[in-house]
């Protein structure tokens, strides 16, 4: 796999949305943000103005901590423990298009008012006490990525064109994000796993932020290009049909995390913004970590297309085809996420992915 080609994704930074003097370089960060979501519905998110680097390095330091404890230890915070959504998933027990992924990972999400186990994605979350400091620092990413959410999620409207009203009611849907965390241990995929170290999907919610550590030639990005021939097109999951593509690296940038678009942010912009396959093939000799940060809608947003995007593609659209725009179903977030939770495990419920 190390001769998939480099990365083409285009680097954007956040530091003009941080600061308030600074009102071209917004328009354009937030007009190459608008390509960036239409062409390839990922892109790296420079925060180095915003994160520090040894910050970052100490997530994926603690993250490698926990997963190399014996399997005792990992297991005392087992996701079956609680709603089988919140805590630790061994090895291979994740299941993507009907394949065991050859990851273990421990997940967090938003707490909620009144949990209840028995409920899906309804419980409480289950922070490792080894090794120390986990809990907070964690805690405290959680805090910046959900800020860092707000921001972008403003620059995007922007891009858009929203007016401020329009923009005010889409952070009324955001502003109670039903986020989750992962922290994903990848040893080597052996050459004998029927399936991959996480199989290709889309993220089904809003903006996912992952910071990764440096391992090259892991993560993989699907990029459609009518006409290319697939790598290995008979891999890709069915509902990408036969669509044509080329699979390229996605390696991590220092200072940067990548960041891609969820299924929400098809259905708010009609389809003009596409949520993109990707998978992670870790052939490599060394033990990878990732943290990917899921910034989603609140719980109970009404998903629907925004006037915004409407316009974009009245004028492109409908003037040059003659057709009329067919606009997406809404859904409300927390059911789509709940039809979703249930497909991914092996022996139990389900959890968060794609
Ligand atoms: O580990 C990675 O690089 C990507 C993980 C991922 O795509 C996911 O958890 O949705
Ligand atoms: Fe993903």
């Amino acid at each position: 796999m190390s001769s998939l080609p480099a990365s083409t994704l285009p680097i954007i930074n956040i530091a003009p949305f941080l600061r308030n003097d600074q009102p071209e370089l917004r328009i354009s960060t937030s007009a190459a943000l608008h390509v960036a979501c239409m062409k390839y519905g990922f892109f790296y998110l420079d925060i180095s103005a915003y994160a520090n680097p040894s910050e970052t390095a100490k997530l994926t330091t603690l993250a490698r901590e926990f997963f190399m404890l014996p399997q005792d230890e990992k297991d005392k915070i087992s996701l079956s423990n609680e709603d089988h959504a919140r805590g630790y998933a061994r090895l291979k027990e994740n299941v993507t298009n009907g394949k065991a992924d050859n990851h273990e990972g421990i997940d967090f999400y938003k707490p909620v008012d009144n949990p209840d186990k028995s409920k899906p994605v309804w419980g409480e979350n289950q922070w490792p006490e080894k090794p120390i400091e986990f809990k907070e620092r964690f805690n405290d990413w959680v805090e910046k990525m959900k800020a860092l959410g707000l921001i972008l999620m403003e620059a995007m409207a922007d891009g858009l064109g929203m007016t401020t009203n329009e923009w005010e009611e889409l952070r009324s849907q955001v502003d109670d994000s039903f986020w989750v965390m992962r922290t994903i241990g990848y040893p080597p995929l052996p050459n004998d796993h029927d399936g991959f170290s996480c199989g290709a999907h889309k993220d089904y919610g809003c903006l996912t932020f992952l910071h990764a550590d440096p391992t090259p030639s892991a993560l993989q990005v699907f990029l459609r290009q009518p006409g290319a021939i697939g790598i290995d097109s008979a891999r890709f999951p069915t509902e990408q049909g036969n669509e044509q593509g080329v699979w390229i690296n996605a390696d991590p940038i220092p200072g940067c995390v990548v960041c891609n678009i969820g299924e929400m942010w098809e259905i708010w912009t009609n389809g003009l913004y596409r949520s993109t396959l990707h998978r992670v093939v870790h052939r490599g000799s060394n033990y990878r970590v990732s943290i990917p940060f899921f910034f989603e809608p609140n719980f109970s947003a009404n998903v629907k297309p925004l006037a915004a995007a409407l316009r974009i593609q009245a004028e492109e659209d409908v003037e040059a085809t003659g057709r009329p725009l067919v606009h997406r179903t809404p859904v409300v977030y927390g059911d789509f996420l709940l039809s979703k939770v249930g497909n991914n495990f092996s022996g139990s419920k389900g959890r968060y992915d794609n």
